[in-house]
């Protein structure tokens, strides 16, 4: 943590020290990526009457040293089987998947790799404490007075006042914020994370992403599946869109962006009904109108005595994303409907 924290726009994408080398995918990579993926494939075999289940068709990508990039996809997409493979507890059938320039089976790879399951599993006698130092020592993090690091991380998490309480009786929320305690303590170069932010409250949530954006500006690599864009589009340099397995594009914020339509729609309180709005609650209301339009819908709002609340795209970037790779209406996106 600390050091310089540099804008999405100052990073280059693929993360510092890129080189002019190519992946088969075309992307500019670096020698020893935090991440290679190259054509991972996994199929699930046929157990009693459950055929078996391709979960990941061919799946090659590659995540550059300090890099930020957001793995989405609906239920099912793949995404934890990838991670599964990537922090080396699952076989692929196929393919290849390097950690720094190492093969996922050499326990090496793993070295400084900070990971946290999507609903994990920690032992209830311990204390958050214990659970941090263990994880320091595991990973021979050198970090001076042990305790005072390990109670800074557990401060930051908001867990100081229970540091020394065991986790019997944490709520999923209090887990969540331990474990990604003990992976931030560790130090690491590489963070995985299968969804960072789900039984976290919408303060937990802030509170995450604003330390994951701290890592990531102190250069970090960090990896993260989501379903829910909204929550990390904040942090992510790239984002991977995955599908029944295939990974079918790869986008930067910037360029998801760019896709929005140039429509609005404004929210008010109070005041008349203006022409083409609707009530979406008692006594909010709603109207969408072209960019070119603010100004004019602005000063009818204000005319109709109402006062504005917030002023959004048409499309939720999750909807934009997923119209940009796929002629799928957007009533038919497999996503969370919390993005909306
Ligand atoms: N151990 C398993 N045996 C058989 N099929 C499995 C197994 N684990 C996952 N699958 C199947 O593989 C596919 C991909 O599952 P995976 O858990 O990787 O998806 P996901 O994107 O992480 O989903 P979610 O967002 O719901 O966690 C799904 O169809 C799932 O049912």
């Amino acid at each position: 943590m600390g050091g310089r924290k540099r804008s999405s726009r100052e990073r280059p994408q693929g993360g510092r020290q890129q080189r002019n080398d190519r992946s088969r995918t075309g992307e500019r990579v670096e020698m020893n990526p935090a991440i290679h993926i190259e054509n991972l494939r996994k199929t699930y075999p046929a157990a009693w009457r459950k055929p078996a289940k391709e979960a990941l068709r061919g799946v090659s990508l590659a995540i550059g040293e300090g890099e930020t990039f957001g793995f989405i996809g609906p239920n099912g997409a793949g995404k934890s089987t990838l991670i599964k493979i990537l922090i080396g507890t699952l076989r692929p059938t196929a393919g290849e998947a390097r950690l720094f320039g190492r093969p996922v089976s050499d326990a090496a790879a793993r070295r400084g790799l900070g990971f946290v399951p999507e609903n994990p599993s920690l032992q209830e006698f311990l204390t958050p404490y214990e659970i941090l130092l263990m994880g320091l020592r595991l990973h021979g993090a050198k970090v001076g007075d042990e305790r005072r690091h390990c109670l800074a991380w557990l401060e930051r998490f908001g867990l100081g006042a229970v540091a020394d309480s065991p986790l019997r009786g944490f709520s999923k929320g209090m887990m969540q914020r331990t474990a990604l305690a003990h992976a931030l303590a560790v130090k690491p170069r590489l963070l995985i994370l299968d969804e960072p932010l789900s039984g976290l409250d919408p303060v937990g949530r802030k509170d995450v992403v604003d330390i994951l954006d701290e890592y990531r500006g102190a250069g970090g690599a960090l990896f993260f599946s989501s379903h829910v864009l909204h929550d990390v589009e904040r942090i992510a340099d790239r984002f991977g869109l995955i599908h029944q397995g295939e990974l079918l594009t790869i986008r930067s914020p910037q360029e998801i962006a760019a896709d929005q339509t140039g429509r609005y729609v404004l929210r008010y309180r109070g005041g008349a009904l203006i022409e083409g709005s609707r009530e979406v609650r008692a006594d909010i209301r709603e109207v969408e109108g072209d960019s070119s339009d603010l100004a004019g819908m602005l000063v009818r709002i204000h005319a109709a005595g109402g006062i504005l609340q917030e002023v959004k795209p048409a499309m939720s970037l999750e909807t934009v994303f997923f119209r940009t790779i796929s002629s799928a209406p957007a009533d038919a996106s497999p996503f969370a409907r919390e993005d909306r």
